[in-house]
């Protein structure tokens, strides 16, 4: 039996420049796994907690070395000679030891280090590659005639930031564009490239480039209200002899949990003018500017424990545009029951530090699927050169994949894997596409 042999645990930095977990895990053939957990910024009130040391000055506050510890100590002592093969045995063990709701104890942040290692150090031990393993982890959860064919995702890629992420006045966190008329995954690539440099040129000629850049690498451009980014956007789609609509749509994330105020239920939208709209006044924009504009996906649409409100805008467009839940389900899959029950979107962003052990986060791929959600992996704001989520995409036909613009070399890690695997399996590669919601 191959066991887990040796664990070690150390602070690297993430695309923020603030500490991160990296792990490696050794099995007893000698090989070894390696993990790097992403950060987000704007975090939801129900994610799994990450594990910070506030009193450490060192990096302002921001430092994982209780985490580090945890992984050194406690976890590799919990672990060591556990079979390695066995990723839910492994991942369930890891949530006994921590013992909490929220994994809050030793840290969501350690725990998903050790659980993504494991997965590399077993590929690394059957000398195949990391997507091959996750798709036979995942094929054995399945029911005959599930969704079990590797598939490449279709990316959603971010042009225009705003929000917690690039500090300007954009109320919307995320503008962004899905090449729906590509026919492979590196079409979409090329497609996408093609339109953020189109956005460049366009920002370029109107003096409005600016000089920040969002933490995705999105253009962060002071505009006056967050209509004019999908304008520009579309400008540039435009520009490049493709068709909005038919060859490239528009997706958002609202991120509305960040200018909800809960004591008074309404939402705070600066760059119109600081409009102050209820649940209702926040369904009915979303609704017009999804008549006005090709807008396909629309994410967090609502704030995260505005149920009511998620639920009349799915009834209200959940039959013709993907609404996806991230902030709303967390990867959880108990958060993702009461969205079914409720009729809660039809889409889940999958991020595997919301949860914290892959196991769990394939439990959230698998109800997701079985109710007809559509699923999203996706990256964070905080990101480094770890390329598991391309291989998790691919391996469990999630179908889309967000890991943000195409311009940073973080983001590029993933969306260069992807390239690889898609050369690798060949002509026989197959690639999710888009289907319009409903359609
Ligand atoms: O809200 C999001 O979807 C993510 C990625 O764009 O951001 P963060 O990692 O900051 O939560
Ligand atoms: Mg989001």
């Amino acid at each position: 039996m191959l066991t887990v042999m040796k664990l070690k645990g150390r602070e690297v930095l993430d695309s923020r420049g603030r500490p991160t977990v990296e792990v490696e895990v050794a099995g007893s053939n000698g090989e070894v796994g390696r993990a790097i957990v992403p950060s987000g910024a704007s975090t939801g009130r129900h994610e799994a907690i990450e594990l910070r040391d506030p009193e450490d000055r060192r990096h302002g506050g921001m430092g994982v070395l209780r985490a580090v510890a945890h992984v050194n100590g406690e976890i590799a002592s919990a672990i060591q000679g556990m079979d390695l093969e066995d990723q839910a045995g492994i991942d369930a063990a890891l949530v006994a030891l921590d013992g909490t709701p929220n994994k809050g104890r030793l840290g969501a942040n350690a725990i998903l280090g050790v659980s993504l290692a494991v997965a590399h150090a077993v590929a690394a031990a059957r000398g195949e590659p990391l997507y091959v393993h996750l798709n036979r982890l995942w094929r054995s959860r399945l029911e005959p005639g599930e969704f079990a064919e590797p598939v490449l995702p279709m990316p959603m890629v971010n042009m225009i930031s705003g929000g917690l992420h690039a500090g300007v006045n954009l109320d919307f966190q995320d503008f962004l564009t899905i090449p729906v008329g590509a026919s492979s995954y590196s079409e979409a690539l090329e497609m996408t490239t093609a339109i953020y440099r189109a956005v460049g040129a366009v920002l370029r000629e109107k003096d409005m480039e600016g000089t920040l850049v969002g933490d995705e690498g999105g253009y962060g451009p002071k505009l006056s209200t967050n209509a004019q980014a999908i304008d520009l956007i579309l400008e540039a789609v435009l520009g490049c002899g493709m068709e909005p609509g038919r060859d490239v749509a528009i997706a958002l994330d609202v991120a509305a949990s960040h200018f909800y105020d809960p004591k008074t239920a309404t939402y705070h939208l600066t760059a119109a003018g600081d409009d102050a709209l209820d649940s209702a006044g926040m369904v009915a924009m979303l609704a017009h500017w999804a008549k006005l504009y090709p807008i396909v996906s629309i994410e967090d649409g609502l704030a995260e424990d505005d149920w009511n409100g998620w639920s009349s805008l799915t009834g209200m467009l959940g039959n013709s545009v993907q609404l996806i839940g991230d902030d709303l389900f967390a990867t959880q899959t108990a958060r993702l029951r009461q969205g079914v029950e409720r009729h809660a979107g039809n889409a889940i962003l999958i991020k595997v530090n919301q949860v914290g052990t892959l196991s769990e986060t394939f439990d959230a791929l698998l109800l997701a699927r079985r109710h007809g959600y559509r699923t999203i992996v996706s990256a964070r704001s905080g990101e480094t050169e770890d390329t598991t989520i391309a291989d998790l995409a691919v391996a469990t036909a999630a179908g889309q994949i967000k890991i943000g613009s195409v311009a940073r070399s973080e983001r590029l890690a993933k969306y260069n894997r992807l390239l690889r695997i898609e050369d690798e399996l060949g002509p026989s590669a197959r690639f999710a596409g888009f289907k319009p919601t409903g359609g």
